[in-house]
Order: C-alpha cells, then structure tokens, then sequence
C-alpha cells in the first residue's frame, strides 16, 4: 500500500528540484525565475482561489487551493524558509486571540 501523500513529501520535491537540474520541471523554472516572479505567480493564483471562493464549487476551491499552497511553498523555498518556520509563527500566535494581538499593535500613523 501506498504511503499518504503529505506536505513534507511535496516540500522534499521542491527542494529536490532547487538542487538538482532537470530538464522539464515548471518548479525549477519558476526558481530559476526569482522571487519577482513566484511572487506575481502566486499572486494570480490567491485571486483564482478568491474567485472560486465567491463561486462556491467545492471542487473549484479545492484545485486552486492547491495551487496556492504549491506556488506558497515554492516562494517559501526560494526566500531560503522552511514551512516550518511560518508554523512556529503560527503557534506562537496561539499564545493570545487575534483580537488581543490586534489591540496590541501600535496605533498606524
Ligand atoms: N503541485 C504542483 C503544481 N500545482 C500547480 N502547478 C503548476 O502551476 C502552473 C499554474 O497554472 P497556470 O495556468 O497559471 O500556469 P501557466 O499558464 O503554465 O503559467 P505561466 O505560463 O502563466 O507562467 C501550472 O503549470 C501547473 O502545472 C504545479 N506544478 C508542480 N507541482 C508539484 O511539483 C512537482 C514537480 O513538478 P515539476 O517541477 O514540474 O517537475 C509535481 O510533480 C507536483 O507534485
């Protein structure tokens, strides 16, 4: 039987591809591209996901999520962060609610 499929194995790919040229590999072009460009990329997924959001397809959501979290993680891997480290941040905001860290910032100019 096949193991689950999991983010780490598609982080471990990423990173594979980061090392190791191949011929054929859109994430390879994506990294050999720079930041600017993942960037934009990613970008224009987060808006394709906005749009099936609105639209309510569940199926729809579930494509283009993955597209974000696939162009996330290859930003991630070319600003040399590990999504670990976005987790770590994400439990130390456990710490308090959202609302008390919003309270807590200091007041914008
Ligand atoms: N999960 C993904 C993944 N999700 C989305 N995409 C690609 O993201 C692109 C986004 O779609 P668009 O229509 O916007 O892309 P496009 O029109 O080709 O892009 P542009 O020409 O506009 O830049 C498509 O080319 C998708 O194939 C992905 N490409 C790769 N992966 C994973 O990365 C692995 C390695 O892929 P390669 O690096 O290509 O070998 C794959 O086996 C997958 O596991």
């Amino acid at each position: 039987m096949t193991a689950p499929f999991s983010l780490d194995d598609l982080i471990k790919l990423i990173e594979t591809r980061a090392l190791s040229p191949v011929d054929r590999s859109y994430t390879r072009t994506l990294l050999d591209a720079g930041t600017p460009r993942i960037a934009k990329k990613f970008g224009e997924e987060s808006v394709e996901l906005v749009i099936a959001a609105v639209g309510g397809k569940k199926a729809e959501i579930v494509a283009e999520a993955a597209d974000v979290i696939y162009h996330l993680l290859v930003l991630l891997q070319a600003g040399g962060i590990h999504l670990d480290q976005v987790v770590q941040e994400l439990g130390r905001r456990t710490q308090q609610s959202g609302l008390e860290e919003k309270a807590s910032r200091p007041p914008s100019a």
